[in-house]
């Protein structure tokens, strides 16, 4: 059971050598001495979300959030973190030691780097005369069987450079990364055959190798039925044809997917195809993460259960049935408040799926329906739409979306051993972040125990 998720912290060697700090080797010394980097001392508050190596949290754990007031963390030179704890120990404990980056944090608070579960940010071809359209009444379900919503994105998606889509990928990431976003699940989709999806995931594992924003990828093969095509022949294209290239491709080192998706909804890829395709991708060696009773009720969490799908995103339809099915693994629920907000949904039953056990996670849901990049907003959403707790939002955006990846060893809490990613508020609340909903006073983001951006510069 639970192979990825309940997986315990792994700790690195850059702990081996704070260890053995105290035993007065001088060669351990001058080791700690050049692997330590940075240390951000003396803020206000340190928000840990986790200090015992959980992989995700459910129910009343949503609200614990490990605030340490007064406290320092330090970061090795690998990015991940050494220490966290109350200014006056480690001030004394590492008082010998320089440190190539010093912030000091004073009047400020950290929380860890948001892990933004949900976003296609690969294409090209906005629709604003679709926003337009909706706010006259049309649904998106209206839009999408006219040819427009994703099949416009498509169309112009296909007809993009590969050095076009990755100068938007990229100032897409800065412009996440400037409200906090350290890590961020991004899907393929707007293609539909081979050559355009194999493209998005190249353009994505090739800006993955040069920004500082870690990208986990997800292949969306199935995001809708192309035209021309009906659902089983889609169906059929992506067994026998794009899974076989991805396959190849990924061994070619060219691309690095790590999840596969389907858009299971009524008049887009139902129940039969939907598990053939989350199938193939398991056998393919790929996560079940995917999108499921967001306008109609599909079973969504029955289907993620039987198959133990590692996340579903959306949920505004799920039933109880399916909330007792995704508990059981669990399957993360990835809950997307802009989409109801833009779409004029029933919100997904947040209060349910906690109460129910279930981890819930929060994405942006970053697509040109959903133009949004602010997981601060997506927050701040989630608590006034869907009730959640600010607690419960923090955890959501951190550790549990990147427990929707499997990743949680490595992100979503500032425990020893993960990466070192931060944001750095600039109020000795932590809360203010939620509470200043669309400008939120970010002082500066950490990646790896390096500023990567700064309101100040
Ligand atoms: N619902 C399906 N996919 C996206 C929308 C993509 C688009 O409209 O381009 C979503 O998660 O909201
Ligand atoms: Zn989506």
């Amino acid at each position: 059971m639970l192979p990825g998720c309940r997986r315990y912290l792994q700790r690195p060697n850059a702990n081996k050598y704070a260890g053995s700090l105290f035993k007065g080797d001088a060669e351990f010394r001058r080791k700690l001495l050049a692997l330590q980097t940075s240390k951000i001392r003396n803020a206000a508050q340190v928000v840990t979300v986790s200090a015992d190596g959980k992989s995700f949290k459910i129910k009343e754990q949503m609200n614990e959030i490990g605030l340490i007031e007064n406290a320092t963390v330090i970061v090795g030179s690998d990015g991940t973190i050494i220490d966290v704890g109350p200014e006056e120990v480690l001030s004394n404990k590492y008082k010998d030691f320089t440190f190539e980056t010093d912030i000091d944090a004073t009047g400020k608070s950290i929380i860890p780097g948001f892990v933004d579960g949900h976003t296609h940010p690969v294409w090209t071809g906005d629709r604003v005369h679709e926003f337009a359209m909706k706010l006259a009444g049309a649904t998106y379900m209206d839009i999408h069987k006219m040819g427009g919503g994703i099949g416009f994105t498509v169309n112009h998606t296909r007809d993009a450079s590969k050095e076009e889509l990755k100068d938007l990928l990229h100032q897409r990431l800065n412009r996440m990364m400037k409200y906090g976003t350290t890590t961020v699940e991004a899907k393929s989709g707007y293609g539909l055959e081979t050559e355009t999806e194999m493209k998005m995931l190249e353009v994505l594992h090739e800006v993955n190798a040069v920004h500082p924003v870690d990208v986990v990828s997800t292949y969306l093969g199935a995001h809708s039925v192309p035209k021309g095509k009906t659902a089983a022949e889609a169906t059929e294209d992506i067994l026998n044809r794009q899974i076989p290239e991805l396959m190849r491709r990924r061994e070619e080192g060219k691309i690095s997917p790590r999840n596969i998706d389907v858009f299971l909804e009524k008049g887009v890829f139902e129940g039969e195809d939907t598990k053939k395709i989350l199938e193939a991708g398991k056998t393919a060696g790929l996560l079940l993460n995917f999108h499921g009773d967001e306008i109609h009720p599909m079973c969504s969490g029955q289907l993620g259960g039987e198959l133990g799908a590692a996340a579903i995103s959306h949920l505004e339809r799920v039933d109880d049935e399916g909330i007792i099915a995704m508990a059981k693994k669990p399957t993360v629920a990835v809950l997307l408040p802009t989409t109801a907000y833009i779409l004029r949904l029933e919100p997904p039953p947040a209060r349910k799926l906690i109460e129910g056990n279930v981890p819930v996670a929060l994405g942006s849901d970053y697509n040109p329906n959903a133009h949004c990049m602010s997981m601060p907003n997506v927050m701040n959403l989630a608590c006034v739409l869907m009730k959640m707790t600010m607690n419960e939002a923090l955890v959501a955006a951190t550790l549990n979306s990147a427990a929707s990846l499997e990743l949680s060893h490595k992100y979503g809490s500032i425990e020893t051993g993960k990466q070192g990613d931060f944001v750095i508020i600039d109020h000795s609340r932590w809360e203010h972040i939620i509470y200043e909903m669309v400008d939120p006073p970010i002082h500066s983001v950490v990646k790896g125990g390096k500023v990567v951006f700064s309101n100040r510069t």
